[in-house]
């Protein structure tokens, strides 16, 4: 009786410890002290590695984090508390496993600000952004918990009374291997669907990014989840390799590069694992003369410098009719001179810096090329930050499909404007590409083309 009546006043009281705690999390101050894998519901040291990795806090370029990389023996480790919870797991129904689900995204919610601010500090994107980024994660959750109760198999009337039927099986232990600009949204894309079917998970964050998926795996723990139902192993690329060519793993789900996604393909290969891959991108973002000019303006900033230009589906080709090219350079460079740079947990900061120094060369090379191949390149400004990878950057300008620029995935705040003349001639170009993912278009018109063409490749 006495605890019933204390359980109000506990909930009441986490919240708010979880408020101050984030509130009292300024940039420069966070320092992991904690075991980053997790298995068997809990916090764990891993029992062998291979190597060693630092995360750090972009903004400030201090190291937050060093932890071994799982080796063989620990990803076994983690597999085997799966297989477990997965005996459990998927003997559930459909509606208990949704409210499992929905009570870690209740968490999430409730635990929102706490789990933006250290997305911040871990990943650089503005605390504005990365409230979105938890408000995504936690409906993520809430739709896969709505989807559990309710699937179901069919059922086939056969001649002479007979039946056929078929059932939704749970695959097994399923691998989730995560890229860095949205860490806790992505583990939330891969587990939420996994768990709601019926599995269990072992997820690899990207060794740049380890800290909050390992606060999304306690809140599994928290909200009913049995004991390894969510591991987290810690690593690069070797400890990525064991977990995808072990052997009792079911299916592989990967979110990160094009070369990255084609050696994980060939692993699952060797044991007919069934893959999900979502990879880069190099999205075309049409704007016809005739569009909405300011919508079209604010969709083209929208669509490259989210998160300092670091997302998958961004659209960096950004073909524009002649007719309104220059109209829409000149407000686009007035706008991009506003975009408020600086330290990211600052409310009014809109661009953080980028995830690393090396990503911040790579995205400077890829500047350089692009200036000395196009003369009417306007540069916002590369402003250098004394500590570490500060950023930055806005080139726009005339470009060209030939331009390397034009060509790969940059990952940075870089936008390429190409001027187009006629519909037939834009979609071609638009669809001249390696890359599929994304892709978008603004008009006034009903869209009188053929869009099976843009869906061709996109
Ligand atoms: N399509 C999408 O939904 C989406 C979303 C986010 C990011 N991305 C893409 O991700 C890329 C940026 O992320 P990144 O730099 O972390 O990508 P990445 O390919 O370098 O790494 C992604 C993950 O794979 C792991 N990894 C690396 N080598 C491996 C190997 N040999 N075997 C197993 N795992 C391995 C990394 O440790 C990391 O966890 C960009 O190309 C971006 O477009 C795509
Ligand atoms: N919601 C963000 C999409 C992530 C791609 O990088």
């Amino acid at each position: 009786m006495k605890l019933l009546r204390a359980a109000p006043i506990i909930r009441f009281l986490i919240p708010k410890l979880h408020q101050t705690m984030s509130r009292s999390l300024s940039t420069g101050v966070f320092q992991n002290s904690q075991p980053l894998n997790y298995r068997a519901g809990g916090r764990v040291q891993p029992v062998d590695s291979v190597g060693q990795e630092q995360a750090y806090e972009p903004s400030t370029g201090r190291v937050i984090a060093t932890f071994a990389c799982s080796g063989e023996k620990e990803v076994n480790e983690a597999i085997q508390s799966a297989k477990t919870a997965f005996k459990i797991w998927r003997q559930k129904s459909g509606m208990e496993r949704s409210r499992v689900l929905l009570e870690a995204a209740r968490i999430i919610r409730e635990r929102s600000e706490e789990l933006a601010t250290m997305e911040t500090i871990n990943n650089g994107k503005s605390i504005f952004e990365a409230r979105v980024d938890i408000e995504i994660s936690w409906q993520t959750l809430e739709y896969y918990a709505g989807l559990a109760g309710s699937m179901a198999g069919q059922h086939v009337q056969l001649p002479g009374g007979s039946f056929g039927y078929t059932r939704r099986e749970p695959l097994g232990v399923c691998v989730g291997i995560g890229a860095w600009n949205y860490p806790f949204q992505i583990a939330c894309w891969k587990s939420g669907p996994a768990l709601a079917c019926g599995n269990a998970m072992v997820y690899k964050p990207s060794p740049f990014t380890p800290i909050t998926v390992v606060l999304l795996a306690e809140i599994f723990t928290e909200a009913g989840a049995p004991p390894g139902l969510f591991n987290v192993v810690q690593g690069a690329a070797a400890t990525g390799e064991f977990l995808c060519k072990h052997a009792e793993v079911a299916k592989i789900s990967f979110t990160g590069s094009v070369p990255t996604g084609s050696k994980i393909m060939e692993m699952a290969s060797k044991g007919i694992k069934p893959v999900t891959l979502e990879l880069g991108g190099k999205s075309p973002l049409i704007i016809f003369s005739d569009s909405n000019f300011d919508n079209a303006v604010n969709g083209a900033l929208m669509a490259n410098f989210l998160t300092q230009g670091q997302v998958c589906c961004n659209g960096t080709r950004v073909f524009v009719q002649r007719d309104i090219l220059q109209k829409f350079t000149e407000e686009v460079v007035k706008k991009v001179a506003k975009i408020k740079i600086g330290d990211p947990l600052l409310e009014d900061t809109r661009m953080g810096p980028l995830i690393n120094r090396p990503q911040l060369e790579k995205v400077l090379a890829f500047v350089k090329g692009a200036k000395e191949q196009v003369s009417c390149l306007a540069v916002k400004m590369v402003k250098r930050n004394q500590t570490h990878h500060e950023v930055s950057l806005s080139p726009i300008g005339e470009c060209r499909d030939d331009m390397t620029c034009v060509k790969e995935e940059i990952f940075g705040p870089v936008m390429s404007i190409l001027p187009f003349d006629t519909e037939e001639e834009v979609l071609e170009r638009a669809n001249n590409t390696t890359y599929g993912l994304a892709a978008g278009v603004f008009s006034r018109f009903e869209l009188c083309f053929n869009t099976s063409t843009l869906n061709r490749k996109i």
